[in-house]
């Protein structure tokens, strides 16, 4: 089922938070949605959700509209983390699971299993209040994937999370892509995105600067990064044509050519001058092109 977005645009009075916005979401992946804060991908997905209308353009999954009717079909974590503080996880978890179809008995075996998977399941019976703010956001994940939903659109699942927690929402998040989940998911992080999907946008004012294939982006780009590491001086490789970046490090350098034959200039120049321990030739980084096309890193 794949979810279609053809020339959506969203106004907000005069102000156009998503402006003509075309994108293909293949199902049974994960998509990945970059962009500066304000860029317009909270609002994108308000639009798949139906919970805003869009002003232009259409949106289909499946060739069909999404509605209300297909809530059992959908998973959503928003960015604004909300559960019931007074409620007890495992009652607002079955509530949720109920809201989507789901039968108490079934509700329960699930969210036993993933309370245990994301290591809470001490928590079972506390309300959520008195969990940490990382487990509540691993309980709003539980909330939204109970159901086993076709299609998760994840708003910055990773925020706020220890770096083991984003490990194991990670993992779960390819487990359920192999299972057979078509899932989209923001983020300000470029390395989750690029761990994580095979395809991406970069939204920048609400349109997108960067579409498509992760790999064929990479490839298009054109520019690469070397990465040296010697042990003498190599600040004079700054000078070569077609070196358009140079960062120093401890020992050595990290230089971005302009295409992949200044490689061989620079190889070149380091040539007898010493030791050279290694030489990388490597692909862009996302953030190199996220840096070069929105003009900003969040780094
Ligand atoms: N209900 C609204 N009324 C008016 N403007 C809005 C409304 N919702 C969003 N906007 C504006 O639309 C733009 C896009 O917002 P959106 O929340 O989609 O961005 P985002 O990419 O999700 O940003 P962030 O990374 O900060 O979450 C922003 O400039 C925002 O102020």
């Amino acid at each position: 089922m794949t979810l279609r977005l053809k020339e959506v645009t969203k106004k907000f009075g005069s102000f156009t938070a998503v402006d003509h916005l075309s994108i293909e979401i293949p199902e049974k992946q994960i998509f990945g949605f970059l962009g500066a804060n304000g860029a317009g991908k909270t609002t994108t997905f308000r639009m798949i959700l139906g919970l805003l209308d869009q002003t232009g353009g259409d949106i289909s999954w499946n060739n069909g509209n999404i509605g209300y009717g297909e809530s059992h079909l959908i998973g959503y974590l928003p960015e604004e983390r909300g559960l019931y503080p007074k409620l007890k996880v495992q009652d607002q978890l079955v509530y949720l699971a109920k809201l989507r179809g789901m039968k108490k008995a079934d509700a329960l075996k699930e969210i036993d299993g993933w309370l245990e998977r994301f290591k809470v399941p001490e928590y079972k019976h506390k309300k959520v209040e008195e969990l940490s703010k990382g487990n509540q956001q691993k309980i709003q994940f539980i909330s939204a994937v109970l159901h086993k939903p076709k299609l998760l659109i994840l708003d910055e699942p990773f925020s706020g999370l220890d770096p083991v927690n984003v490990e194991m929402l990670k993992k779960a998040v390819v487990d359920l892509k192999e299972a057979g989940t078509s899932i989209v998911f923001s983020s300000h992080r470029m390395e989750h995105v690029e761990e994580l999907c095979e395809h991406l946008c970069i939204l920048h004012h609400g349109t997108p600067v960067v579409h498509g294939r992760l790999k064929e982006i990479k490839k298009s780009f054109g520019k690469k990064n070397i990465r040296v590491h010697a042990d003498f001086d190599t600040s004079y490789l700054e000078n070569i044509r077609g070196v358009t970046k140079y960062k120093p490090l401890s020992e050595g350098c990290e230089l971005q050519i302009e295409s992949e034959e200044i490689a061989q200039d620079v190889f070149g120049e380091l040539h007898g001058k010493g030791f050279v321990r290694t030489f990388d030739l490597e692909e862009p980084t996302l953030n190199d092109i996220f840096i070069e096309k929105v003009g900003a890193s969040y780094e």
